[in-house]
């Protein structure tokens, strides 16, 4: 559906340096700290920024050779993009029917109705969770194949965003052919929606795993000093100073709950694992 292959950008101060895949059926999660590469990675997907090198495949065909209709076929949810704030939901629905050729008016309407935004008040005045919702049902309502959504959910409550969840989980279920590359920095969100997940910093690529791999087979390992001395380092990932000791990323947590039953085992969030990632050796 997508294939990013070693692209690079290049700012003053950052080197972006990106490769990654996004299957058909799959969501991606795409998860790293402020100032990371995330959006940098995505508006060069959608051909918004010059690339410095690399090769970007969309649909099977570079980005540079997509065609309007290739284009009808990606939503896309930017944080620096929308529509003009004088606009109202009126308005945009014009805008979409005229733009998209498979523009579901009645999709559109009903879920205008079902999260009760006004339709004829200007954008101006919709709160930052009324425009988060309206700019992704503005994405998914053309019937994509592929959505391309950086942080969706940023701003948003809890209800809110379980919303939206349930919008992007709704999208995917009505063809198994769709895909979703999400960026968001909250991982509980990543966690429960995608099959897969990227992590970047620094503007590279330094995990991609599984969700469920993530959650089952990583796990955080904290020793004692000691503890440390004795630790079989075969799967340790990465290690990280601790007032009590270390503590220990692993990929294995079976191999240590067995062979080590004195130590502490805690499944880690993957908040924990991206920082290990990021901070331990
Ligand atoms: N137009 C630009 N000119 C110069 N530097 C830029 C430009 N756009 C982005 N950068 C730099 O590139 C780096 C990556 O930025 P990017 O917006 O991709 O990060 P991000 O992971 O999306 O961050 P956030 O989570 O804060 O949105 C940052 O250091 C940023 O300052």
């Amino acid at each position: 559906m997508l294939k990013i292959d070693k692209l690079k950008k290049q700012y003053k101060n950052f080197t972006l340096n990106c490769s990654m895949e996004v299957k058909e059926g799959m969501i991606t999660g795409f998860v790293g700290p402020n100032g990371s590469g995330k959006s940098t990675t995505l508006k060069a997907v959608l051909g918004l920024i010059y690339i410095d090198g690399g090769d970007i495949q969309i649909f099977g065909k570079n980005v540079k050779d997509i065609k309007p209709e290739d284009k009808e076929q990606i939503g896309v949810v930017l944080s620096d993009s929308g529509f003009s704030r004088y606009l109202t939901v009126k308005d945009i629905k014009d805008i979409l029917k005229n733009t998209y050729e498979a523009f579901d008016e009645q999709l559109f309407t009903n879920y205008i109705e079902k999260y009760q935004l006004p339709t004829d008040k200007k954008l101006e005045q919709f709160s930052v969770g009324m425009k988060a919702k309206l700019k992704l049902i503005t994405a998914i309502c053309h019937k994509a194949k592929l959505l391309i959504l950086d942080e969706p959910t940023a701003g948003l409550d809890v209800m809110a965003r379980n919303e939206m969840l349930d919008m992007l989980r709704d999208y995917m279920e009505e063809d198994e052919e769709r895909s979703i590359l999400v960026s968001s920095h909250i991982s509980t969100d990543l966690e429960t929606l995608c099959d897969n997940i990227y992590m970047i910093n620094e503007g590279n690529i330094i995990l991609h795993e599984e969700t469920d791999r993530l959650l089952s087979n990583y796990a955080i390992l904290k020793v004692d000093e000691e503890q440390s001395k004795t630790l079989d380092p075969q799967y340790i990932i990465k290690m990280k100073k601790e007032s009590y000791g270390y503590a220990c990323l692993t990929d294995q947590k079976q191999f240590y709950l067995e062979n080590y039953p004195k130590i502490v085992v805690e499944k880690g969030t993957i908040d924990q694992i991206i920082t290990l990632m990021i901070q331990g050796v």
